[in-house]
Order: C-alpha cells, then sequence, then structure tokens
C-alpha cells in the first residue's frame, strides 16, 4: 500500500489536504478551552464583555473550522481521482505489453478487476486517509494531552479506555483481513462467469444451459454475498461496543470529575471541556476504526496491483537493440525451434527449421492442433521459444527491440479482432498515414471493398469486436488490415478459412499480383489445400512437430501425412481447387 501510494501520490493536492486539516484540528481543539475560560471566567466572575470577547473569537474560528473542512475535502478527492486515474493508466501500459504467457497467468477477468474494483479500494482510503486517518490520530494525541494538562488523574480514564479499545479493534481486524483479501478474488470470480455468460450467451441459449449457468453464477454470488456478511458482520461489533466503551469514559469522568469539583480542585469550565476532549476522542476513534475498516480492504487491494504492476515480463527487449540491416533479399529462418506452453509435458512445437526469402511463400498445414498458430506466434515474438533461435535477416527476433520487430511483421491472427470506430480508423491501425486510396486498395485485395461499398464507405460503423460483421468479413477486414502495413513479412494465420473458394482463390491471386506482398515473404496458414498449393515450400505439420517439408508435388509425391490431408479432401471437394 505505501509503495502504491509513494508512487502514484500527487504531492500538491496531498500537501493542500493536510494543510486544510491542520487548520482543522487547530480550530476544533481550541474550541472547548475557549468554552471552558467562559464558564470559569466570564460566567463564575459575570465578566459580560470577556464571554462577548471568547463568543466571538468561537464564531470565527467555526467559520475557519468549515472553510477547513471544505478544502480538505476538496484537496482529498482530487488526490484521489488523480491517483486513481494514474494507476489505471500504469496498469493498462503495463498489460498491453504483456505476452500471451503474462496474460493467462492473470487471467482477463482478474485484470479487469484489478483495474477497476482494487483502484477503488484504494481511492477510498485515499480520501478517508487524508480527510481523518491522518486528522483522527492528531486529533486523539492533542485532546488527550490537553486533557492532560486540566487533569492527569482523569486522563487515566481515557488510558484505560483506549487500551481496551485497542485489544478489541485487533481482534476483529485479525479476522477480517483475510476475509476481505478473499473478497477481492470472490469479485474475480463473478466477474469471471459473468464475462463467461455474456459472450456465451447465445451457445447458453441453443444448448438449453440457462439454468446451468444461473446456478453457476448463483453460487459464485452467494459465495460472495456470505463472505461480505461475514466481514460487515464483524466490523459492525466495532462501533456499537466502541459508543459501550466511551460512554463509561464519560460516567467515569463525570463522577470522579464531581468529587474532585467537590474538593475544589477542579474548576466546573473545565469538566464541561473535559467532557468535550471526551467527545473529540470518540470522533476521532470512530474515525479511526474507519480505517481499520478500509485498509485491509486497500491493503489487499494494493497488493494485487502491486502484482501486476512488479511483474517480470517473460518477454523484454534486450538492453542493446540489434537493428538488422537492410538486405537486398530479406530472410526469415528457424533453426531447430521449439515451445512448450506453461504448464505443459508436451512440447507443442518440436526442432522446427526453415528458411524462407523475400519473394517467396512459405505455407503450414496440418491438423487441428498439430502447432501451427504456435509456429507463427513466434516469428513476432508474441511467445518466446523454448529452443533454437529465429531470425530476420540473420538477426536474432530476441536481440531486436519489440518495436522494430513488429514494425518488421505484420499478421493476421486466426481470431480476426476488429475495434469499435469506423472502417478507416481499423484500417489505420495498420498504417496511420494511409491514404483513402490505400486503403480502398487493400479492401480489393482482401475481397472486402465490396461488401464495405455497400454500406457508408469507409465511415461504416464498426461494433465491438466487429460483431455488426459476419465471421468472413471480418477476417477479410483483418486480412485488409495487415497488407496495408508496410511489412517484410506477411503472416496470415488460418485468415482464409471462413471464405468460399472462389473468394479465397480470387484473394490469393490479387495478393500474389500486389507488387508490394509479393516482394515480401508471406506465411500462410491453411487447413485447405487448395490454399496454400503453389507455396513456395510447405511445413507439414503433425502433433508439434514437422513430418514433412516441400512444395506441392514433392510431398504429393513422397508423404504420406499430406497425402492423406489431400485425400481426405478430395472426398470433401476441398483439394480440388488446388491448382486454381
Ligand atoms: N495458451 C495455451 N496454453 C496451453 N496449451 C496451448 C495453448 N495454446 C495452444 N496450446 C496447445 O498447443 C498445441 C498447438 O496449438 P496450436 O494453436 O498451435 O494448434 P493449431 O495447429 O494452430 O490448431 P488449429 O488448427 O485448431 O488452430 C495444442 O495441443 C494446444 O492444445
Amino acid at each position: 500500500m505505501i509503495k502504491l501510494v509513494k508512487r502514484f501520490l500527487n504531492k500538491w493536492a496531498a500537501l493542500g489536504a493536510v494543510l486544510f486539516m491542520i487548520v482543522q484540528v487547530i480550530t476544533f481543539l481550541y474550541l472547548p478551552t475557549l468554552t471552558a475560560g467562559i464558564i470559569n471566567q466570564g460566567i463564575a466572575k459575570h465578566d459580560i464583555n470577556y464571554i462577548i470577547g471568547q463568543g466571538v473569537l468561537m464564531f470565527i474560528l467555526s467559520i475557519l473550522s468549515v472553510i477547513a473542512a471544505g478544502g480538505n475535502i476538496y484537496f482529498a478527492a482530487t488526490q484521489s481521482q488523480l491517483m486513481g486515474k494514474k494507476i489505471r493508466s500504469a496498469i493498462y501500459r503495463k498489460v498491453i505489453y504483456f505476452s500471451e504467457q503474462d496474460l493467462s497467468k492473470f487471467g482477463d477477468s482478474s485484470l479487469i478487476t484489478r483495474a477497476t474494483n482494487d483502484v477503488v479500494q484504494i481511492q477510498n482510503v485515499m480520501v478517508n486517509m487524508l480527510r481523518m486517518m491522518i486528522m483522527s490520530p492528531i486529533m486523539l494525541v492533542t485532546a488527550i494531552v490537553l486533557a492532560f494538562t486540566m487533569s492527569p488523574k482523569l486522563t487515566l480514564i481515557f488510558v484505560l479506555s483506549l487500551v481496551i479499545l485497542v485489544a478489541i479493534i485487533y481482534l476483529i481486524m485479525g479476522r477480517s483481513i483475510p476475509l476481505f483479501k478473499s473478497i477481492q478474488t470472490k469479485t474475480d470470480d463473478l466477474n469471471l462467469t459473468f464475462r463467461e455468460g455474456l459472450t456465451g450467451v447465445r451457445v447458453i441459449r441453443a444448448f438449453n444451459r440457462d439454468d446451468y449457468e444461473q446456478k453457476r453464477f448463483d453460487h459464485y454470488n452467494r459465495d460472495y454475498m456470505n463472505t461480505g456478511l461475514k466481514v460487515y458482520r464483524l466490523t459492525a461489533m466495532m462501533f456499537p461496543l466502541l459508543t459501550v466503551i466511551l460512554n463509561f469514559t464519560n460516567i467515569g469522568i463525570v463522577w470522579f470529575g464531581s468529587q474532585l469539583i467537590a474538593s475544589h480542585s477542579f474548576a466546573v469550565g473545565n469538566l464541561v471541556a473535559f467532557m468535550s476532549y471526551s467527545t473529540q476522542i470518540l470522533i476521532s476513534f470512530t474515525m479511526l476504526s474507519f480505517m481499520f475498516v478500509f485498509l485491509p480492504r486497500a491493503s489487499a487491494s494494493a497488493a494485487r496491483i502491486n502484482e501486476v504492476l512488479d511483474h517480470e515480463d517473460s518477454i523484454t527487449d534486450s538492453d542493446q537493440p540489434v537493428q538488422p540491416a537492410k538486405q537486398a533479399e530479406s530472410t526469415l529462418s528457424f533453426n531447430d525451434v521449439s515451445y512448450r506452453y506453461e504448464h505443459a509435458e508436451e512440447c507443442a512445437l518440436s526442432d522446427v527449421s526453415f528458411n524462407v526469402h523475400a519473394g517467396q511463400t512459405l505455407a503450414i498445414i496440418g491438423g487441428t492442433g498439430s502447432g501451427k498458430s504456435t509456429l507463427v506466434n513466434l516469428i513476432p515474438r508474441l511467445i518466446e521459444p523454448e529452443q533454437g533461435s529465429i531470425k530476420i535477416d540473420g538477426v536474432d527476433v530476441a536481440k531486436m527491440s519489440q518495436f522494430s520487430l513488429h514494425q518488421l511483421v505484420s499478421i493476421t491472427q486466426q481470431k480476426a479482432v476488429l475495434f469499435a470506430g469506423t472502417v478507416r480508423s481499423n484500417m489505420q491501425f495498420g498504417n496511420r498515414e494511409a491514404t483513402d486510396d490505400q486503403i480502398w486498395h487493400a479492401l480489393e485485395v482482401a475481397q472486402a471493398a465490396d461488401f464495405i461499398k455497400a454500406e457508408a464507405g469507409l465511415d461504416t460503423r464498426v461494433e465491438q469486436n466487429g460483431e455488426n460483421f459476419s465471421g468472413g468479413q471480418r477476417q477479410r477486414l483483418a486480412i485488409a488490415r495487415t497488407i496495408i502495413k508496410d511489412a517484410q513479412i506477411y503472416v496470415f494465420d488460418d485468415s482464409f478459412s471462413a471464405l468460399d473458394f472462389k473468394t479465397d482463390a480470387k484473394l490469393r491471386g490479387d495478393l500474389h499480383a500486389d507488387p508490394k506482398i509479393s516482394r515480401a515473404i508471406s506465411v500462410i496458414v491453411a487447413q485447405r489445400v487448395s490454399t496454400i498449393a503453389n507455396a513456395d515450400e510447405i511445413i507439414v505439420l503433425d502433433d508439434g512437430k514437422v513430418v514433412g517439408q516441400g512444395t506441392h508435388q514433392q510431398l504429393l509425391a513422397n508423404n504420406e501425412t499430406y497425402q492423406s490431408i489431400v485425400n481426405s479432401q478430395i472426398r470433401t471437394g476441398g483439394a480440388s481447387h488446388a491448382e486454381k
């Protein structure tokens, strides 16, 4: 918590809040002394002028106290909002560079909870800290000191009450802190189930699993509620106990105070002031116990936020990044590359080697789960190989800065991702400088121009995740975004699977005819033989291993796995377009 506050504190706003708070404390504490003076000096000695003078002073101090309270709230709220904004930005900046491995370690839902709910806990504690958490201890200590100067004997009653209170708070908090921590984890579970339900709503309805999903959600919802109830029952005990103890304290003060007055060793005014200090101590303690409610939950949240911010990225830039020198003919090579997903026993990819040059197309084919996506994700270093190296123009991708590597590689992922906005804004994701003509050209090549023209052209709205487009249309828009970028290597991960054979053939033909793409290296992952038959080299993957490597004709002649893929597609009509 302290670490997070140090890192994101806005010093000026915090200073403003503390200064106003000090003024508030001084005015608050001075008032009982004035009251005592009015009773002891003014009333006892019938000194009207003294009473009026002190009364005016009390009025001014009260106004000052109100202004100080307003200033304190203003700066405390500003500080809390600024801090929340900074923390959310820092989390976003960190997460945006996470590798897939890092992302799956935390999980999407948990990251969202950390950037929202956990940050709100910190903000709450920040406001309270600047409003009362600092004020309460100061008020408490000063009130005790002032009371002590009036009567050390009566002050002993306070001290005894405080010891009992501290013990009670310690016991209650010891039990509620672990519960507060688990509330945040349960928020993650709740969010995860809710998100899954939302994204899978159509599947849930189609399979008539509404009841089952509702029960699953209710389970997490109830779990969250029960933990919340436990923790609030515990903390709710604090306030009644506090009131009982402090009422007994007041009874003690009146009891012993009246005996002191009777023996003429204590003035009546002082007893009234003493009672005021006792009330202030009660208020301070109530506020302090609020702190004990907020602080443990905020500490748990701070730990979760720090976990994200301090997470060591599994993929980082080298200290002295190397930029590959411009080559006459660029190359991409894999040298005995193996990759294993975290916690997986088997390698998803084993000993893959190939070399491909500018102007060539490398195709990767294989059954479901054979490692095709894993292979292409290694090229832009979205994942890091366990063994072997991947080189572009002879330079290991691990030695390049990720920024320059991502400039060299343009990729269409298997799942086409679009962003809310317009077609133009989505295309400019690939190339910020792209003109409308260039965008239209990319859309033509990707066979997306027709359906975009039928809408509002480049200003056609794209909903969140591109949900107002069909799967095939989304894929074509993603392909257009990939080819609009000026890159050395273009990667298409199963990007043609949702296209019909005719569109697939036309798209490949247009890609081949495009001067920029035809001069670059193309890596195409496909399930259909027809999509890749014209590639310069085809890699056949099976269970993460390369079981064939060569041209379509070579593989057709001597590779069993390839032959069986071709045969299975001839039966379903998929390979009959192979030579197109
Ligand atoms: N994030 C992950 N964590 C753990 N294992 C994974 C992960 N992603 C993929 N795998 C495993 O790695 C293997 C290769 O997966 P990959 O996605 O590369 O296959 P693929 O050939 O692209 O499959 P498909 O044709 O279905 O897209 C599979 O066995 C899969 O279960």
